[in-house]
Formats: structure tokens, sequence, C-alpha cells
């Protein structure tokens, strides 16, 4: 009783087609019927059908999919199925059926109609159904586990091979990664070998590894690391421009001898002129140390006061590198004026502080483990119907692989931290519960937390100005999506499996988070639009902005020590000998240079922010809304591209088209 083309879509990556057989079924309103076809599932290809079915299915609903195999398990990855009914009057109406899964086992899949949340309380309740079912499944695929107390919840997943295989990484990715990490570590034997017949005593000794791909920028480095702008532009623009604040009173830990009477005045002038400010690394004070093969390494929670010049400069004036402590002297304040090796040993001590808290709290804790859990709150509230699923899902994409092989490689026991970095050992999982127990909502969302560090308005601030751009850019795209379904507050408050989604993030995964700001509701369309903004927000640029600086600044190892091998100094006699005594030896130094071009380079498989290519919506609303967010991005391309022609010190990390769509390194 009626004629339907049908077209067939594989996905294009390896192994995307399938030998084995696949059933196709129309679930109309009224009946269902299986269409007989023979499928060739081959990668990267479109196949078109014409049908004609007997029964009256009445309004088209699902389409029905089973895999069936002879010999062989031959998974298939379907990324959409159209139909088009061909109507009494020849027109004919196109009705999508997304997909964007693999097709594994013998297992029934069924794919709602594009279209269908809006229908979800109507066609007998067959989309809730659906939807419920669907839900329950998925609860059981990605369960919460708690790796370690105090840290988010994370996907129950001894190892990446555990995890479901739509959430792998597809084989050009793996391939990639698992390649990279071979031959940096052939990079690492060489190095060490060449070194073996060297000396090993002066910091131009650290140019013997210094080879290999690097950026322009890490040559940069190289060259400028001791000098004081580039150390406080660091703060700014550099890999963690997420700790320094604009002072609002001199810090209580900062104690001022009294033969530094000088100092205490030229740091009151500046604070009253509101351009003095500090990065405060006490999160450390107090964690232990590791021990690396035997040896113990040491830990230090400096206070740095800066103050920014009328050019945008900013200057470092003091560093304190420990917090004073009752009972003990007070601790010694290094300046720009103490002999040059004490002074960069200072400074040296600080980088090294800042490498903890940009790697753990920074980069691991507030973009992978937070998009984390976005990610399996995401897959266990959200049916693949639901619009907030569908917005979502393209910035998801690998995190929960990623974090796995992090889990397992990288924090884990025996892994790189504990391998070469100072606080490993344990001390790193207290700097990331530390970090965890002061998380806020706020701190997530640039006009908000650089609101909160004093940071608006400063014209050399390219991290804030770029985040603020993108941020209002991306804000723009979700209301444009959430307004399409959602007509008034209303809607939003009656949304059950929104509301659950929003409480599960905030109560399960980031263990009880309301008291540190995060909702457990959305009363309105602009709190939900705020939430998945920052959602958005986190999943991308901020992670761009934060992953890509290890390429350029942490290829110098002296730039960014990766750990300390000698206490801070306590006094200002300092030697070369002790400054090479501190910084990582020869295998240290290697391992960081090696992890930091694999998770810093540039991914060959990344997709740009906006330009995923899965098409889960229907309908020209979406289309339209989706072509704005593309524009505005285009435009703050060219703004970026023009500004940082005429820069010393381009900031490239929050151009649009390096952004990645989601966290996958
Ligand atoms: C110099 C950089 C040193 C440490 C990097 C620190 C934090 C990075 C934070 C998040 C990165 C997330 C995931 C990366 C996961 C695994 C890759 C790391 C090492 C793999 C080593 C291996 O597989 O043998
Ligand atoms: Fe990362």
């Amino acid at each position: 009783m009626g004629r339907y083309r049908v077209r067939v879509a594989t996905g294009s990556f390896a192994f995307s087609g399938s030998n084995n057989q696949v059933r196709l079924w129309l679930v109309g309103l009224r009946a269902e019927a299986e269409l007989g076809l023979r499928l060739r599932l081959s990668r990267g290809q479109m196949e078109d059908f014409e049908v004609d079915v007997s029964e009256d299915l009445g309004p088209l609903l699902f389409v029905k999919l089973r895999k069936t195999h002879l010999l062989l398990k031959d998974a298939w990855f379907c990324n959409h199925i159209t139909v088009w009914v061909f109507q009494e009057s020849t027109e004919e109406k196109e009705i999508m059926f997304p997909c964007y899964r693999w097709v594994q086992g013998d297992g029934i899949i069924c794919l709602p109609e594009a279209t269908a949340w809006m229908m979800r309380n109507e066609v007998q309740g067959l989309f809730q159904k659906h939807g419920e079912e669907e839900l329950e499944e998925r609860r059981t695929l990605y369960r919460w586990a708690t790796w370690k107390e105090g840290l988010p919840l994370s996907v129950a997943a001894a190892s990446e091979k555990d995890l479901p295989l739509d959430v792998r990484f597809h084989e050009g990715k793996k391939i990639d990664f698992e390649g990279t990490l071979a031959a940096g570590m052939m990079d690492i034997a060489l190095k060490r070998l060449y070194t073996l017949l060297n000396s090993w005593k002066s910091l131009e000794d650290f140019d013997q590894i210094f080879w290999g791909s690097k950026s322009a920028l890490a040559k940069r480095v190289h060259q400028s690391w001791k000098e004081d702008d580039f150390f406080g532009y660091q703060f700014l623009n550099g890999v963690n421009p997420t700790l320094l604040r604009r002072s609002t009173s001199l810090p209580t830990r900062l104690v001022i001898p009294p033969e530094l009477e000088g100092l205490q005045v030229q740091l009151e002038r500046k604070l009253q002129e509101g351009c003095l400010f500090e990065a405060d690394f006490s999160l450390l004070a107090g964690v232990q140390a590791n021990v690396i093969q035997g040896e113990r390494q040491h830990l230090a929670a400096p206070l740095v006061m800066l103050k920014m010049e009328p050019d945008g400069k900013l200057l470092p004036m003091a560093i304190q590198l420990q917090p004073p402590c009752s009972g003990s002297p007070d601790p010694p304040l290094f300046l720009p004026s103490d002999p040059s090796l004490t002074w960069l040993l200072a400074k040296a001590w600080v980088r090294n502080s800042d490498f903890q808290l940009h790697e753990l709290q920074a980069h691991l804790l507030k973009t992978h483990l937070v998009a984390e859990v976005f990610a399996v709150a995401t897959m266990r509230c959200l049916p693949g119907m639901h619009p907030i699923f569908k917005l979502l899902i393209p910035h998801l994409r690998y995190t929960l692989e990623i974090n796995t092989r992090a889990r397992t490689k990288l924090i884990s026991d025996g892994g790189i931290f504990d391998q070469v970095v100072n606080t490993g050992g344990g001390g790193h999982l207290d700097v990331l519960r530390r970090a965890t127990a002061c998380l806020t909502y706020r701190s997530l969302c640039p006009p908000y937390d650089l609101a909160d560090r004093g940071l608006l308005g400063i014209p050399s601030a390219l991290y804030a100005h770029d985040a603020l751009r993108l941020w209002d850019i991306i804000s723009r795209y979700v209301q444009g999506i959430v307004h399409l379904y959602y007509s008034e507050d209303k809607v939003v408050q009656s949304d059950p499996e929104l509301q659950a989604w929003c409480q599960e993030i905030t109560e399960i995964g980031l263990c009880g988070a309301q008291e540190r700001g995060f909702p457990v509701s959305f009363q309105s369309r602009a709190e939900l639009c705020h939430f998945v903004t920052m959602c958005i927000f986190t999943c991308t640029a901020q992670h761009s902005g934060i992953n890509q600086g290890q390429l350029d600044w942490y290829a110098w190892v002296p730039n960014a020590p990766c750990t300390m091998r000698k206490p801070p100094p306590t006094t200002k006699d300092v030697t070369l000998e002790m400054v090479m005594a501190t910084l990582p030896n020869v295998h240290q130094a290697c391992l960081q240079m090696t992890i930091a071009w694999h998770l810093g380079r540039f991914q060959p498989d990344m997709v740009p922010l906006g330009h995923h290519k899965e098409e889960y919506f229907a309908g020209p609303g979406h289309k339209a809304v989706l072509n704005r967010f593309q524009e505005d991005l285009n435009t703050l391309e060219r703004e970026i591209v023009a500004r940082n022609k005429g820069l010393d010190l381009p900031y490239y990390y929050l151009q649009p088209s390096r952004i990645e769509n989601s966290i996958t390194i």
C-alpha cells in the first residue's frame, strides 16, 4: 500500500563496512514491514532502494535493524537511514533516522525518526516507551565508578577494552595514538644514548635533547625562557591562564621582612593603581612529594606577585616559594634583583608548581574529568531522540576512552606521574582531591571566572578575550537549538529526563557539587542554556586552550620542569650545580618532552569546533542555527588571525579552526 525509497549510509572510517547481512524493517503507527533488501554495506557508501509495501504502515515512526552472521561477526557502522515516502501526488516526503552507531551482535536496533522528541506524547507513547527502553540498556552499559574517593566519578571500565564500541577510538585514531607513543619511546632511547656520551652540567646541556619535532613557539621558549616578561606572559596567555588574579589586598601569606620596606611600598602602590596581580599555588602546600627510583623529589607551594606595565606586560616583583610556617623562620622572598641564578631557580620552582596545577587542576580535573561526568550522565539520562543528547553528543566523542587511558597509564600506580613528576606517587591524587573539593560552577564559566579573577578588559589578556568571545558564540548556538525545542520555561521545568540529567551530573557525577554552585534542576530556559554552554565550552574551547600549549611550553624542559630533585632554596646562595641537580635528569626530561608532544600535537583525525558531520537533527531551523554558529566561528577566526599578525607572540589556542569538537587527547 505504499512505495518507499530507502537510503542506507555506512560510515567512512576504517572497518565501517561489513560483510554480514542486515535486515531492515519500516515501523509505522499501524503496522511494520520487513524490507527484504540485500544490503552491501560498503565503507563510505550510500545505497538506495525502492520498495513496495503491501500493508498500510501509517506514519513512519522507526526503522529497525538486525544484523545476522554465519561464521564471522563483522560490526557495521551505520550513519543513518533515510526514507522517502511517495505521496499520492508524487511529492516525496523525506524522513531521517539518524544512527551513528555500531551495529554489533544480533540484537535489534530501533531508530526513531529524527523529530520523534516533538511527538513523544503522541503516537500512543511509543517514542516514550522506546526512550525508556533505550535508557534502561544504556544504564547497564555506562555505569558510574569511583576510581578514587574524592574525585568526580568516572565510567566503570578497568581499561579502554571494557568500553562500549560506540565510545572507543576508531581504528585510525588508535593506530595513530599508539604509533606516536612508540615513536616517542624510540626518541627517548636515542636521546639517552646520545647524552650518555656527554656531560649534563649546564643549562645548555638540555640542548642535547632538544631535537625532533617541535613548534616554532617551542623554539622561542628555548630562546626567551629566562626573561622576566616571558615568565609573566605565561600567566596570561601560556599553557595555564587559569591561576592569575588581580590582587584586591596584599595576600596574608606574604611576609615582607623589614629590610624590604621598599618592596612593601611598591606593592601597595601597584595595588592602589589596580596593577598588582598574584599567582598563588597554596593548593600544593603540604602535598607529599614523590620518590623516584629511591630518590626523594621535592615540592613547593609558591606565591608570585606581579605588576602590569602600561604596555600590558606582566612582570614578576617577588616570589615566595613556601607559605610561612609557625615555628620556622619566615620564608625568603626572591627578587628580580637577586643574583641571576638565584632568581632563575626561584622562577623554575614556580614553573614546576604551575606544571602541577596546570596538568592536574586545569587540565585533568576541569576539562577531562568534568567532561567525563557530562558524558556518562548524558548516556545514562538522555535518550537518543532528546535534543540535548543530540546537541552534546558530538562534543563527547572519544572522551571516555582517553580518560580511561589516563587512569591506566598516566595517573595510575606506576604511570607517567609516578615515573617522572614530583607530585606522583599519590601526591597527584591529593592535588586532584583538593582541586575537586574547591571546584565551583562559576570557575567553569569564563564570564564569571574572569570577572572573579579581575581579568576583564585587559588588552594583553588574550586567552581571556578569546574565551569570552567563544563563550558568547557557543551560548548563541545553544540558545538557538534550545529555543527550537523549549518554547517557554515551563517546558524545561516539566522535562523529567533533562532534570534527571542535571541532578545526576551535580549530585552523583560531581559528588554533591550543589554546595559549589552547580544546579540540581533547571527552572528556566536561561539556566538550561547557561549550563549547556558551560558543557560545550569545557569540552571544546577550554580543553583546547589548556591542552595545546603543552606542545609549545613544555618542550623546553627548564621552562616547565616536571619534577624537582632537590629542596627549594632557602637562601640566596645558588650555584649552577644546585640548579642542575634540581632540574629533571635526562630520562625525566626526555619523557616530559615525549608526552608533551604526544598530547599537545595536532590530532590527525581532529574535527574542528562546530564541524561534525553527524546530523542528528532534522529540519531547516536547526540547519540555520548551525550555519550561524559556523559563521560566527569564522568571523572570530579572521579576527584572531588578523590580531596575531601584529603580535610578537601570537596566541592561537582559541582560534576556532584549532579547537577540537571534543576532548580526544
Ligand atoms: C609533560 C606532560 C606530562 C603529563 C601530562 C599530564 C596530564 C595530562 C592530562 C590529561 C591527559 C589525558 C590523557 C592522556 C592519556 C594517556 C596518555 C599518556 C600517556 C600514555 C603513556 C602510555 O600509554 O604508555
Ligand atoms: Fe587533554
